[in-house]
């Protein structure tokens, strides 16, 4: 078999659905072996008879010891606490990981007990040294990190939409670094494939709701890289809220800007070069605003900034697919840089539109 083994953990959710779709007819990654808890022993063809797989694998129990004998990498895509009880004995067994859970995406294990405290409570871990050798798996801005990681942590779906937007302006100290906004939409699959009330059609439909006003998880996750970028800790303002979608996230994000001369074909300037070697993201002309349905099934991140010039600030809009680039595209980028391959391969970047 050419090139590297790849398990699947959470392979019947919707993180390990689209990592299994992206991954087939990929050049040099073959899916190995699949793991789940309640489709464990299921045939594949049976549980997913929608999505065939070049080999018709039987989902088995989540064991590092067969795991390590089936894959060379390994994506968890599993509920946030389950992927701290399979990291320390893959990396032992020279399993390189790419966990799409929020397990490893803080820097210390304590700001993630705080964060995630009713996982906490679940899970006794003891992996700080994990914690803090983790690599953030934000491609375009870690791409050499990523590289040579053993663990990467990829971001959550609306820190990757509004860190794309925020990083750039932050890096060159365009903004200032107190009143940033973030005011972000996401489609319900966002919530994953469990039932959840909220997520019911009767309540999700014909409806556009707040949730997690003040605290919401990704608000600490933003600030981290935020803070990183700046040099200097920051505090910002983020709100999601549940659209009547199944895919897609637009984050909008405010900054006022320390120069009120700055226009939006310079501030565009700055983003475009920012990214130019990140086929990943595509920055729009002035005027013309991104939609989720512009990057539906597809690996991108499309942006646009606007300025106001009567109230200094910046307006930087950011969608993407919340499953794709939000999360399995991402790990995918994640699984081809830990191959040594270009990030984008096998990854799709046009949409089919409607
Ligand atoms: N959905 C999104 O937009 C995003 C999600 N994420 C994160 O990605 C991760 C996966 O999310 P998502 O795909 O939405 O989740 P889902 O609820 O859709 O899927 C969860 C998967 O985990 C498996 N699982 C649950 N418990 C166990 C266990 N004890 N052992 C083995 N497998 C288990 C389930 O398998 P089974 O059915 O066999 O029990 C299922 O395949 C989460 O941490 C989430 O926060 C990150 C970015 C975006
Ligand atoms: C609609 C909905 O519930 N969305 C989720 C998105 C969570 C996510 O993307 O993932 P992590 O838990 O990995 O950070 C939320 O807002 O919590």
């Amino acid at each position: 078999m050419a090139g590297k083994r790849v398990a699947v953990i959470g392979a019947s959710g919707y993180g390990g659905l689209q990592t299994l779709r992206l991954l087939q007819g990929h050049p040099d990654l073959t899916v190995t072996f699949l793991g789940g808890e309640r489709s464990s022993g299921r045939r594949w063809s049976e549980l997913v008879p929608f999505l065939p797989l070049e080999d018709d694998l039987v989902v088995r129990s989540p064991d590092p010891e067969a795991i390590a004998a089936a894959a060379d990498l390994a994506v968890l895509s599993l509920p946030n606490g389950l992927a701290a009880g399979l990291v320390p004995e893959l990396l032992q067994r020279g399993v390189k990981v790419v966990d799409l859970s929020a397990d490893y995406r803080y820097r210390s294990l304590a700001q993630w007990q705080e964060v995630y405290a009713a996982e906490a409570r679940q899970v006794a871990r003891q992996d700080d040294d994990l914690c803090r050798e983790a690599v953030y798996g934000l491609v375009e801005v870690a791409e050499a990190q990523i590289r040579q990681a053993r663990l990467v942590a990829a971001p959550g779906c609306f820190p990757t939409a509004s860190l794309l937007a925020l990083l750039p302006f932050l890096e060159q100290g365009l903004i200032e670094t107190g009143g940033i906004v973030i005011d972000a939409k996401t489609g319900t699959s966002g919530g994953g494939r469990a039932a959840k009330e909220n997520l019911l059609l009767a309540e999700a439909a014909e409806a556009v709701a707040p949730y997690g006003v003040v605290g919401h998880r990704h608000t600490s996750e933003i600030e981290q890289l935020a803070g990183q970028a700046a040099g200097q800790a920051i505090q910002l303002q983020f709100t999601p809220h549940l659209m009547p979608m199944v895919r897609g996230l637009l984050a909008t994000v405010y900054g006022r800007l320390r120069d009120p001369g700055l226009t939006a074909e310079d501030c565009t300037t700055l983003l475009k070069a920012s990214y130019r070697h990140s086929p990943t993201v595509q920055v729009l002309p002035v005027g013309v605003y991104p939609s989720t349905k512009w990057v539906r099934n597809t690996n991108r991140c499309l942006l646009s900034v606007q300025v106001d010039p009567r109230t200094g600030q910046l307006i930087v809009m950011s969608a993407i697919d919340n499953l794709i680039k939000g999360q399995a595209g991402q790990g995918v980028q994640c699984l081809n840089l830990l191959s040594g391959l270009e990030a984008g391969t096998g990854l799709p970047l046009l949409p089919f539109y409607p």
